[in-house]
C-alpha cells in the first residue's frame, strides 16, 4: 500500500502535463539562484564537508568563531522555519484529512496519524529535523543522478535508442504503472552504471567499535575510517570498464561474478540509505516519462568532464547542459 501511495506521488509529480516543469527543473537546477530554500541546502553541505575535512572546525568553540558556523546558523534558521511552517499548516487541516479516508498521504500525515496514536512519537521540533533530513537526503540525490543520466543519453545515443527501445516495448506512450519497473532491465542496469560513475555520496565514514586487523592496519576502537566509494567504483580489478558508461557491467553474469559490495551507491548495513527503493523508483518515472517523449541530446565526451566532490558528487562546472527534441 505504502509503496503504491508512493508510486502514485512520484507518478503524478512527473506525470506527462509537468514533464516540461521537470525538464527545467533537471536541466537548470544548478542555476537556480533564486531558491533560498536550495541555496540553504548548499550552505549546509559546505559546512559539512567543511568540518569533515578541516579538523579543527571539529573543536566546537572554534568552529563558532569561523565563518561557517555563520553559515550553519543561517541555513538551519531558513531550512527549519520552512519546516515549521509546513507543520504548521498541515496540522491545521490534519484531522479533516485523516476523515477522508484517502489512499493518497504524504509523509507529514502518516507522521502525525502516527503521533495521534503514540502522543511520545516525536515533538514538532523532532518532526522539522526529521523532515529536513529526508528533505535534504532525498531532492538533491535523485535529481543529481537523473541529470547526469540524462547527460550520458544524451552523449551515448546507442545506449540511449536501447532504453527507449525497451521503454516503447514494455511501458508504450502510456504511464508507467508499477508492475513495469522490475521489467524494465536495461533501464536498471543504465542507472546504476551512472550512480558507479557518479556515486552521490563518493565517501562515507564509519566509527570501529571494536580493535581490528585490516590487511596490515591495525584499526584501534574508536577510530574513523573513510571509505572510498568513487575509488571502489573505479577500481579496474573490480570493473571492466571501470571509467566509461557500460550498462553492461550490470549483467546479471557480470553482478554474480563480483564482490557484493563492489557497488555502493547507497552504502550498506544498518546505515545504509533508508530511501533506495523511493530513490530506484523515483528516478525510473522520471526517466520513463521523459525518454517516451524528448530525444536528448549532449555535447562533449564523459572524460572531458571533471568532477569536483564535497560530501556530493558534481561536474566541476555544476552545469548540466542537454538539448531535447520532441520524439515524434
Ligand atoms: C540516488 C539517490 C540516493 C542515493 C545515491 C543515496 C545514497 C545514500 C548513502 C550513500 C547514504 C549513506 C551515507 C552514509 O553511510 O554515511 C544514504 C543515507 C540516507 N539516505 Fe539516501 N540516497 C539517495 C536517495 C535517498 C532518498 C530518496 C531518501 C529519502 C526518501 C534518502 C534518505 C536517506 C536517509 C534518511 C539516510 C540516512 C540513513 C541513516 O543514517 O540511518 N536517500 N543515502
Amino acid at each position: 500500500m505504502m509503496a503504491q501511495n508512493n508510486f502514485q506521488y512520484v507518478l503524478s509529480y512527473v506525470g506527462t502535463p509537468s514533464i516540461i516543469i521537470i525538464m527545467f527543473l533537471v536541466i537548470l537546477k544548478y542555476y537556480n539562484n533564486n531558491s533560498l530554500y536550495y541555496n540553504n541546502l548548499f550552505r549546509m553541505y559546505t559546512v559539512v564537508h567543511a568540518r569533515m575535512v578541516k579538523v579543527w572546525l571539529q573543536v566546537e568553540w572554534i568552529f563558532k568563531l569561523t565563518k561557517y558556523w555563520k553559515l550553519q546558523e543561517e541555513g538551519k534558521s531558513v531550512i527549519h522555519g520552512f519546516f515549521r511552517n509546513v507543520i504548521a499548516k498541515v496540522k491545521e487541516s490534519h484531522v479533516c484529512l485523516k476523515k477522508t479516508d484517502s489512499s493518497f498521504r504524504t509523509l507529514l500525515e502518516q507522521m502525525l496519524d502516527i503521533r495521534d496514536e503514540l502522543p511520545d512519537f516525536a515533538t514538532d521540533e523532532e518532526l522539522v529535523h526529521h523532515l529536513s533530513t529526508l528533505y535534504s537526503a532525498s531532492e538533491d540525490t535523485v535529481t543529481t543522478i537523473v541529470s547526469f543520466s540524462l547527460v550520458l543519453l544524451g552523449m551515448y545515443p546507442t545506449i540511449q535508442n536501447k532504453v527507449v527501445d525497451e521503454i516503447l516495448n514494455i511501458v508504450g506512450m502510456r504511464d508507467i504503472e508499477e508492475a513495469d519497473l522490475g521489467r524494465l532491465e536495461y533501464l536498471d542496469m543504465v542507472i546504476k552504471d551512472v550512480l558507479r560513475l557518479f556515486p552521490i555520496a563518493p565517501f562515507i565514514a564509519r566509527e570501529a567499535t571494536q580493535d581490528f586487523q585490516l590487511d596490515t592496519w591495525m584499526i584501534p576502537k574508536g577510530c574513523t575510517v573513510i571509505m572510498s566509494i568513487h575509488s571502489i567504483h573505479r577500481d579496474n580489478k573490480l570493473w571492466e570498464k571501470p571509467n566509461e558508461f557500460y550498462p553492461e557491467h550490470f549483467l546479471p553474469g557480470a553482478v554474480r561474478g563480483r564482490h557484493p559490495y563492489a557497488f555502493l551507491p547507497f552504502s550498506a548495513g544498518p546505515r545504509g540509505c533508508l530511501g533506495k527503493p523511493y530513490a530506484y523508483m523515483a528516478m525510473k518515472i522520471m526517466l520513463v516519462t521523459i525518454l517516451q517523449h524528448y530525444i536528448i541530446e549532449a555535447d562533449g565526451k564523459l572524460e572531458d568532464k571533471k568532477l569536483k566532490t564535497d560530501i556530493s558528487v558534481r561536474f566541476k562546472d555544476e552545469i548540466y547542459p542537454i538539448r531535447i527534441k520532441k520524439r515524434l
